[in-house]
C-alpha cells in the first residue's frame, strides 16, 4: 500500500501532482512519501504487539537524512553497516543506543567509532572480527555488545545476487561453528554476549524461509542456555520483500505476526531489519522522455535518467513498474525499451513496455525508494538526482540536484 494514485489520468504523491514537482525541482528527481514510510515502518512495529521488540531501519536501502529523520520520530532502531551509515543516524536524530552494526568488513576506526557513540550491538561476521572487537574495545576501555551473525544454511529462494544465507555466501558463520565461537567470547574480558542474529537475503516472497531459519536460531539459543550462555535478544535481519511486477510477498503484519509466534514464551527481544518492505514502495523516480527513436523496428524511449541514477534494472535485471505521469488516451501505444543516455548497452530501466508516450513527457519508476539513490553514482559524469519528500500537501527538497562543480569536488590539478 502507498501514497501514490492517478487523480483524473494525473499521478499524485499524496496530495501533490508529480507534474508539479518535476516542474518545481526538475529531473531525474526522486520523490518520497512520508505517509507510506510511516505505514510500512508502523506496520512492523504493530504486528510485534506486546512481544518486546525492535524495528531496526536497515539503513543502506535508503540513507536520505530526511528519511532517516522519518523514522528516528517514529522511535525507530537502525541497522548500519558502516560509520558513514552511523554518523548520517546520528545527524538525522536517531537514537544510537537503538543501533545495530552489521557488515563482514568492520574496519578497527569503525568500530572505535560505534564504541565511542555507544550503540546497542555489535552483530559480528567472523572469528577475527571478534577478536578485534575485543581488542578495540580493550584500548579504549569499553565493553562491546555484541551478537553473532550465523548463517543457518537456508535457501531464500531470491536472487543469487541478494541471497545472503547459504553456506557458500560470505556473511556470518555457519550455524554449526556458532557454539565454540560464543564460548571464545564469554571469555572475552571486553565482549557481553547480547544476542543472535541472521540476515538470508533479500526480496523473499513467503514466510517459509524465515521460519526455517529461525527455527534453527532457537535450537542454536537453547543449545548456548544449556552452556551457560543466556541471550537477550533475536535478529531475525530484514529481506521481507516488496511487489514489483507478479510476486505476492506476504505482508509485514503476516510475516512479523509469524515470527512473533514463534517466540511466545520466550524471554528474548526481538530486532528487525526491515529495508526495502519500508521504503521501495514509499518512492519514485520521476524521468523525461528526452527523445523517441526507432532503430531496426525497436523503439527507444530515451530518458533523462540513467543506470547511474537506478543501477536495479542494469545490475540484477530488476522488473520495475514505469508508468506515465500524465496518461494521454489520445497517443497509440508501442512497446518501448525505456533507455538513458550513458554509454553502456545495460543502460537501461525497463525493456519490452507498452506505453503511449512521446518527447516530453514525464515517466514515473515505480518502486524506487529502496536501493534507488543510495546505489547511485556519478557515471559518465552525471550529478546525482534531487530527492523530494511530500507530506501530505507539502513537498521539502530532502537532497539538492548536485552541482557540476560538486562533481570533481576533492580533485586537484598536478602542480
Ligand atoms: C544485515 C542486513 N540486514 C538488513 C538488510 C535489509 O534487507 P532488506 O532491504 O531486504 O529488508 C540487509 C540487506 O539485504 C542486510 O544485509
Ligand atoms: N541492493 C539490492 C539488495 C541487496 C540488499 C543488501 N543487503 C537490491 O536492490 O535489490
Amino acid at each position: 500500500m502507498d501514497f501514490f494514485n492517478y487523480k483524473d489520468n494525473t499521478l499524485f504523491a499524496e496530495n501533490v501532482a508529480v507534474s508539479e514537482l518535476a516542474k518545481h525541482y526538475q529531473t531525474p528527481l526522486y520523490v518520497y512519501s512520508r505517509a507510506t514510510i510511516e505505514r510500512h515502518w508502523h506496520a512492523f512495529n504493530e504486528a510485534a504487539g506486546e512481544h518486546p521488540h525492535l524495528v531496526c531501519y536497515a539503513v543502506k536501502a535508503n540513507s536520505n537524512l530526511a528519511v532517516l529523520n522519518v523514522m528516528a520520530r517514529l522511535g525507530s532502531g537502525f541497522d548500519i553497516v558502516s560509520k558513514g551509515e552511523l554518523a548520517r543516524v546520528i545527524e538525522a536524530g536517531g537514537d544510537v543506543s537503538k543501533v545495530v552494526f552489521s557488515g563482514v568488513g568492520k574496519k578497527s576506526d569503525e568500530i572505535a567509532y560505534a564504541l565511542e557513540k555507544g550503540i546497542y550491538c555489535f552483530n559480528v561476521e567472523s572469528e577475527p572480527e571478534l577478536e578485534r572487537i575485543q581488542r578495540v574495545a580493550k584500548s579504549l576501555d569499553k565493553v562491546a555488545p555484541i551478537s553473532l551473525r550465523v548463517n543457518p544454511d537456508v535457501d531464500a529462494g531470491t536472487h543469487p545476487y541478494i541471497s545472503t544465507g547459504l553456506k557458500e555466501n560470505k556473511f556470518g558463520v555457519a550455524i554449526d561453528d556458532a557454539l565454540p565461537i560464543y564460548l571464545k567470547a564469554k571469555q572475552m574480558s571486553h565482549i557481553a554476549i547480547k544476542g543472535i542474529d541472521c540476515h538470508i537475503g533479500s526480496q523473499l516472497t513467503s514466510v517459509a524461509p524465515f521460519i526455517d531459519a529461525l527455527d534453527r536460531l532457537l535450537i542454536t539459543i537453547d543449545t548456548l542456555a544449556e552452556q551457560g550462555i543466556i541471550l537477550s535478544h533475536i535478529d531475525v535481519g530484514g529481506g521481507l520483500g516488496v511487489h514489483y511486477k507478479d510476486e505476492n510477498p506476504p505482508l509485514p503484519r503476516e510475516y512479523a505476526t509469524a515470527i512473533v509466534e514463534r517466540l511466545a514464551g520466550r524471554k528474548l527481544t526481538l530486532l528487525f531489519e526491515p529495508g526495502r518492505a519500508i521504503m521501495a514502495n514509499a518512492g519514485i523516480l520521476i524521468t523525461e522522455v528526452e527523445f523517441i527513436k526507432t532503430n531496426q523496428d525497436r523503439h527507444f524511449a530515451l530518458v533523462d535518467a540513467a543506470m547511474n541514477d537506478l543501477i536495479r534494472p542494469a545490475l540484477y535485471q530488476a522488473w520495475q513498474n514505469i508508468i506515465p505521469v500524465t496518461v494521454d488516451h489520445t497517443l497509440e501505444s508501442k512497446v518501448y525499451d525505456i533507455v538513458g543516455p550513458v554509454c553502456e548497452t545495460g543502460d537501461f530501466l525497463g525493456k519490452d513496455r507498452d506505453l503511449a508516450i512521446q518527447a516530453g513527457d514525464l515517466l514515473a519508476v515505480r518502486s524506487s525508494g529502496a536501493y534507488g539513490f543510495t546505489m547511485s553514482s556519478n557515471y559518465n559524469s552525471r550529478p546525482r538526482a534531487a530527492e523530494v519528500m511530500v507530506d501530505g500537501e507539502q513537498h521539502f527538497l530532502v537532497r539538492q540536484r548536485e552541482s557540476l562543480a560538486q562533481l570533481w569536488q576533492g580533485e586537484s590539478l598536478l602542480p
